[in-house]
């Protein structure tokens, strides 16, 4: 049996615009569908979302069914938190919080066998089909996915430096963060904010880095696709059970109202 390979690596490094998911809700039952309506990837988030390491496989197990890739957001760039999410199968991290050059590395090492990297050692996991794959060892490095998070006014001054570093394979920008770090607190969408993530996307487009990012509706994936950005989710799972939600209330008692 062959390690597996990471399709998300290997589509991002060859251009392609790759569209995207946020999973908030933890939930496997989740996971497991929207795997299948056609996203490239699927972000299950562990930083600000209610799930632990243990949590975390199951939604790997169900979003294997169908077409996403699956990328994992450890709560830190903690070498602990990374082995484990590695060793239970996540082959593409996206790291927050990435302010430097040395973090983007500490980040990129702790995914890394020696001699490249610090990544301890273990011979039956999920990430080796439970030890059934004869090359696990030979490739794992090389199908590790690093994505780091750039998500304030510091590191967006450091952009190229962070995305030189070696096994860095996108540089992924939090408009939340960035908002909040640049002064406008829950207001993503203020053009200070918004024209620092369109030259970000442009510098690096500029060093062939690709480019990722959060959306909340559509109109806003649309557009940072359209100033560069690679890897884009369109959407969070929790926002969009929400929205509909609030939709059909809304429109059940707008219907009821007309008949009183
Ligand atoms: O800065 C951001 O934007 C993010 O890091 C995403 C947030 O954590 C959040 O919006 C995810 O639900």
């Amino acid at each position: 049996m062959q390690a597996p390979k990471n399709t998300f690596k290997s589509r991002l490094l060859a251009g392609e615009m790759l569209h995207g998911l946020w999973m908030s809700l933890a939930s496997p039952v989740a996971a497991e569908a929207l795997s299948l309506v056609g996203f490239d990837w699927l972000l299950f988030d562990t930083e600000h979302a209610p799930v632990d390491i243990a949590g975390v496989q199951p939604l790997l197990q169900a979003a294997a069914v169908g077409t996403a890739a699956p990328v994992v957001r450890p709560a830190w760039n903690d070498k602990v938190l990374i082995k484990r999410l590695l060793d239970i199968g996540a082959q593409t991290l996206l790291v927050p919080f990435v302010e430097t050059a040395g973090e983007a590395q500490a980040a990129v090492a702790a995914t890394r066998y020696p001699p490249e990297g610090i990544r301890g050692v273990a011979g039956s996991t999920r990430a080796s089909r439970f030890g059934l794959t004869g090359d696990y060892f030979e490739v794992a490095n090389r199908e590790i996915c690093v994505l780091v998070q750039i998500e304030t006014g510091a590191a967006l001054g450091r952009l190229e430096e962070i995305a030189a570093v070696p096994g860095v394979d996108g540089i992924f920008i939090g408009p939340s963060d960035l908002a909040a770090s640049l002064g406008h607190l829950g207001r993503p969408g203020h053009p200070e904010v918004q024209e620092a993530l369109r030259t970000a996307a442009e510098r690096l487009a500029r060093i062939g880095k690709p480019a990722g990012i959060l959306a909340t509706k559509a109109e806003d994936a649309i557009r940072y696709a359209e100033w560069g950005y690679r890897f884009v989710a369109g959407g969070v799972d929790l926002g969009l059970m929400l929205g509909a939600a609030a939709a059909l209330r809304r429109q059940v008692s707008e219907a009821a109202a007309a008949r009183a």
